[in-house]
């Protein structure tokens, strides 16, 4: 593929760049967007004019939101003025974007207020392919879609890898299954949680083949009780039960549940919002919810002793409190921070963790269990498909230089 480090940009070159800005309106964690600034500094100092892109959320469940917030913390970063147009797939839309000044940035409506984002509507893509004539394609968080924003617009764009795209991929190498393990003793454990299905489709799938331990809390721990017979209560099961139920099946099928940690006791909500600790074999009442766990001390053993632990998804509902298992997990892990990788945007924001992170969940599942994702296979293909030099940019004076703050 080609990499947009490769690339000097020149002046007036119309650039889409298709972020993955999705972190919560607090800004709890910046590294979605951060880890973008280099990039989008480096084509603006060089006269590009940049549609900015971004998803957040999802129109499935209505959480997509507008970012104005996100253009006053780029504009503040950036040390230029980054404006925020609430649209993108409009007239006003283009003409803004062919409209944008020498090194100008303007973020464009969230992606994921048009439903066809998320179902990769290839109109979508061929109309948000408008606001540039060249896309560079960061957001790893998403590398694992194929949405419109992403490989929809590398149908229609010549396509680079930003920087950032690049780097949380390779960050990731050395802990992909069997990669360097000369170096690194002990047992590898894998705590998987969070809400997303893929923690189970591809993370428990994935890492029980490969890690000593799987520790499953959050839906793929709630999937994993109520294959087995456990009365799990009102308890979330996500957004695809019947697919996660049927992996989790397999797994079962294949390992016969060893190496996978299935606790003794599990914190459940009721009604009234209060918590009970109760034996998992006396099952949860129909209106509870498992929110935590108790992690055995046999898996805390093994937690002290790994060489490498993956933490993708909080195992429980860490921002409302229940952070029993997440403590006993950082706290297992306290003396050995580089051998210990968080993944994902609520996992990174809400443990209070100081050592390494990746920005993606799900997009770091894939590339750890795989090797690679969608947007990476989308980008080689348009490589060896699309001629750059045959979209010629405006030529026109470059700013100003000024760096990231
Ligand atoms: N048992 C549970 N029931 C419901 N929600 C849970 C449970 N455990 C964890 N969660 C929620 O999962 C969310 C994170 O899910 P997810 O999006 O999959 O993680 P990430 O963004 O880190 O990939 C957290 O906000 C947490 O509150
Ligand atoms: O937050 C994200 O991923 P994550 O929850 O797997 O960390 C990405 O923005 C992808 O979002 P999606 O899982 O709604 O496609």
């Amino acid at each position: 593929m080609r990499l947009l480090a490769d690339h000097t940009p020149a002046p007036g070159e119309r650039w889409i760049y298709s972020a993955g800005f999705n972190a919560g309106p607090a800004l709890a964690d910046t590294g979605r967007i951060d880890v973008e600034l280099a990039d989008l500094a480096r084509l603006s100092d060089a006269g590009a004019r940049i549609a900015l892109l971004s998803h957040q959320g999802s129109a499935k469940d209505g959480t997509a939101r507008h970012l104005d917030h996100l253009a006053e913390y780029l504009t503040r970063r950036l040390g230029r003025p980054v404006r925020y147009l609430p649209e993108n797939t409009t007239a006003r839309a283009r003409a803004a974007a062919r409209e944008l000044s020498p090194g100008g940035i303007t973020l464009f409506g969230n992606t994921r207020l048009d439903p066809g984002e998320e179902r990769g509507d290839p109109e979508l893509a061929r109309t948000l392919a408008g606001l540039g004539d060249r896309v560079a394609i960061g957001g790893f968080s998403k590398a694992h879609r194929r949405h419109a924003s992403n490989t929809g617009l590398l149908d229609h764009l010549p396509g680079w890898a930003a920087a950032g795209l690049v780097g949380e991929a390779r960050a990731l190498d050395p802990w992909a299954a069997g990669a360097g393990s000369g170096s690194v003793d002990g047992p590898s454990v894998a705590v998987l949680g969070g809400v997303k299905p893929e923690k189970t489709l591809i993370g428990l799938r994935g890492l029980t083949r490969t890690h000593h331990l799987v520790i499953p809390g959050g839906v793929v721990l709630n999937t994993l009780l109520a294959v087995t017979g456990h009365r799990i209560g009102r308890s979330e099961l996500g957004s695809d039960p019947e697919g996660c139920a049927r992996v989790a099946r397999e797994v079962l099928a294949r390992t016969g549940g060893a190496g996978i940690h299935l606790p003794r006791v599990v914190v459940a909500a009721g009604p009234d919002g209060a918590l009970r600790h109760l034996p998992l074999d006396r099952g949860v009442p129909d209106d509870h919810a498992i929110v935590d766990f108790e992690v055995q001390p046999g898996a805390i053993e093994l937690l002290r002793r790994a060489g490498r632990v993956l933490v993708a998804g909080t195992p429980g509902r860490h921002a409302e409190g229940n952070r029993h298992a997440a403590a006993a997990v950082l706290a297992a892990r306290a003396h050995a921070p580089e051998g210990t990788l968080l993944l994902g945007g609520d996992t990174v924001a809400e443990l209070p963790w100081a050592g390494p992170r990746s920005t993606g969940g799900g997009s770091a599942l894939q590339y750890l269990v795989e090797g690679t994702c969608a947007v990476f296979e989308a980008l080689a293909a348009n490589a060896a498909r699309t001629d750059p030099t045959a979209h010629r940019p405006d030529p026109a004076p470059a700013p100003a230089r000024s760096r990231p703050r």
